[in-house]
């Protein structure tokens, strides 16, 4: 139906026609697809409050437990536990080797917050959905949060059974235009060009690496490159050469948006990946990647690495204490 004419404008459904006839789509009212319409501050907050008036516990530092890394969160003591689907706004983990719940207690001393199972594009999430925990974590109260994940292992130096400590990233999902940060950006999580170099912070590798050697675990220890691709196909020969031209060490599906998200509100991040499997770069291997090996190879490498994050974590929690005399707590018990 042909649009009514007034002397200046023609309203139409969605916008309107200028003096010069020409159509002026209305601001805002455009609707965006989810994938652009990430979580409101508000909505966040909903969240984090849900958190906040069910446990006692006043974390600084969150965790984020990788495929298979779970058991990290069975050793928090007077823990509160909550199954992600009774938190409001949370998507439900439906990937094997993620519980999905968030656990909050103590790990030794020191209060955290720690996700037992994340969330993959692959699941059918959108990147921002993938990271919104980071910042119900953010407005609890975190401000360091150590993010883990299992990886294939593509340095052919690296072994099954290392525990590579993330210096850099590369986001392939920005190289086609998507980001978790797309779409409306609310300056109260952060800026709408945030940086991220210096996103792997170099203290807490240093902490990290005098730890691994404390409890004599150094020789696994490996500092590189992770990439996030969007799985859930594992990849082919072809893409991991080209992944290594790249300079990648480490293939994974997630900690990318996480990370981002992280940065972008502030935080402080450490980051590691368990090589759980290694990259078959070549066309006459046998072998072929799965989830299976992934989660064998986490249950394996389970005690060092509980015991690894728990000495980083006290150790973190010590120069936190030092820096601003809180013992890795917002307000102290
Ligand atoms: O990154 P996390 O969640 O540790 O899991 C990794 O392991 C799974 C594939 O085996 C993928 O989800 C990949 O991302
Ligand atoms: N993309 C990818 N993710 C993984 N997660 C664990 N191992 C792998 C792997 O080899 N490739």
């Amino acid at each position: 139906m042909a649009p009514e004419r007034s002397q200046e404008t023609v309203t139409l459904t969605n916008g309107s026609l200028n003096s010069n006839g020409h159509y002026v789509e209305p601001l805002m009212k455009h609707p965006l697809p989810d994938i652009d319409r990430p979580y409101t501050y508000e909505v966040i907050e909903q969240s984090s409050r849900f958190l906040l008036e069910r446990t006692k516990h006043r974390p600084r530092i969150g965790i984020i437990c990788g495929s298979g890394l779970g058991g990290l969160a069975e050793l928090l003591k007077e823990k509160d536990v909550f199954p992600y689907e009774e938190i409001p706004n949370f998507p439900a983990s439906t990937v094997p080797g993620h519980a999905g719940r968030m656990v909050i207690g103590l790990l030794e001393d020191v209060p955290v917050i720690c996700m037992q199972g994340r969330f993959h594009c692959y699941e059918g999430y959108a990147l921002w959905k993938c990271a919104m925990p980071v910042r119900v974590m953010k407005l609890t109260g975190v401000t360091h949060i150590i993010v883990t994940n299992a990886a294939g292992g593509l340095n052919p130096a690296y072994n099954v059974g290392d525990i590579m400590l993330l210096k850099d990233h590369i986001n392939m999902q920005g190289f086609a235009g998507d980001s978790p940060l797309k779409g409306r950006n609310d300056e109260r999580f952060g800026p709408r060009f945030p940086a991220m170099n210096n996103s792997y912070d170099q203290r807490l590798r240093q902490l990290a690496k005098q730890v691994a050697k404390d409890i004599g675990i150094d020789q696994y220890i490996r500092e590189g490159v992770y990439v996030m691709l969007g799985g859930p196909a594992y990849e082919t020969v072809a893409e991991l050469r080209l992944l290594r031209m790249l300079g990648v060490d480490a293939v994974g599906m997630s900690t990318v948006p996480e990370v981002m998200v992280a940065r972008h509100c502030g935080m402080t991040v450490f980051a590691f990946s368990l090589i759980t499997n290694e990259c078959i770069t070549d066309y006459d291997a046998q072998g072929e990647a799965n989830h299976e090996e992934v989660i064998e190879t986490a249950n394996k490498r389970q005690n060092d690495l509980n015991l690894f994050v728990t000495r980083v974590v006290s150790s973190m929690a010590s120069e936190m204490t030092s820096a601003n005399g809180k013992n890795g707590s917002v307000d102290e018990n």
